[in-house]
């Protein structure tokens, strides 16, 4: 898979390419990311990527012409990181992580030329009801949670117990030293025994998505050790 990040600001995105997971997915070749740099693309004598907004108004929009002339030099699903967008979430992540290529433009002021969205932007996406002083984030955050679906990033197993994968919260999670400033590892964990550590862990996640994030249960199929597991929670919890 590539991922083409359209940026005025490339240097934001070196640690990004080079740190951890990611930097290791690309030196092993899993993925690319090709961080294009919108301003090579202006040709006019001061290079000017963006210009005061027709009708008046604060702030300054990005000019048509680079990124028109940007988006010629990449292929894929033109995605465009705005306020404005759908909201990003896992499912959308898992449908892009399928695609061959795609694209993405990290807006800056006010946004970018609406002419560039109708021609060229195939989805407006946000990452949530914020805003922030550019794209780049936003774009850095969609580019590392679809590059971590990419077989062979992030080993199997650990993928299958995202937050979301299974549509429930993740259970907590404990290392050693199994006793720290008198605060004990839950015993179960300890015990070896694998399917009470599995049972544990899925009533910690119900647990977790009924008090924190009730709203992802709703219209959620619950199996029958689900059902069980939420009517020993809300009785724990006396609700
Ligand atoms: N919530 C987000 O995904 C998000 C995305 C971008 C952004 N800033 C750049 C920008 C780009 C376009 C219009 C605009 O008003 C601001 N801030 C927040």
């Amino acid at each position: 898979m590539k991922i083409n990040i359209l940026t005025l600001f490339p240097e934001m995105f070196s640690g990004f390419k080079s740190e951890s997971i990611i930097g290791k997915a690309l030196e092993k070749n899993l993925l690319e990311i090709n961080i294009v740099n919108i301003r090579e693309f202006c040709y006019d004598k001061h290079k000017q990527a963006d210009d005061m907004p027709f009708g008046g108004g604060a702030g300054m929009v990005m000019k048509p012409e680079p990124l028109f002339r940007a988006l010629e030099t990449v292929k894929g699903k033109v995605i465009y990181t705005t306020p404005q967008g759908v909201r990003f979430n896992q499912k959308l992540a898992i449908e892009l992580a399928q695609e061959e290529e795609i694209t993405i433009i990290a807006g800056h002021y006010e946004g970018i030329d609406e002419r560039v969205v109708e021609s060229k932007v195939d989805l407006e996406v946000s990452i949530g009801d914020f805003v922030l002083t550019g794209g780049e984030l936003p774009a850095m955050m969609m580019a590392d949670c679809i590059a971590r679906l990419v077989p062979g990033v992030i080993k199997k197993e650990s993928y299958e117990n995202d937050s979301f994968f299974n549509g429930l919260l993740d259970y907590p999670h404990y290392t050693r030293p199994a006793e720290y400033e008198g605060m004990k590892v839950p015993e179960v964990l300890l015990s070896g025994h694998h399917k009470n550590i599995e049972t544990w862990r899925l009533k910690e996640s119900l647990k977790r998505t009924y008090l924190r994030r009730r709203d992802l249960l709703v219209g959620r199929e619950l199996s029958k050790e689900e059902k069980k597991l939420l009517a020993e929670i809300k009785r724990e919890l006396g609700k």
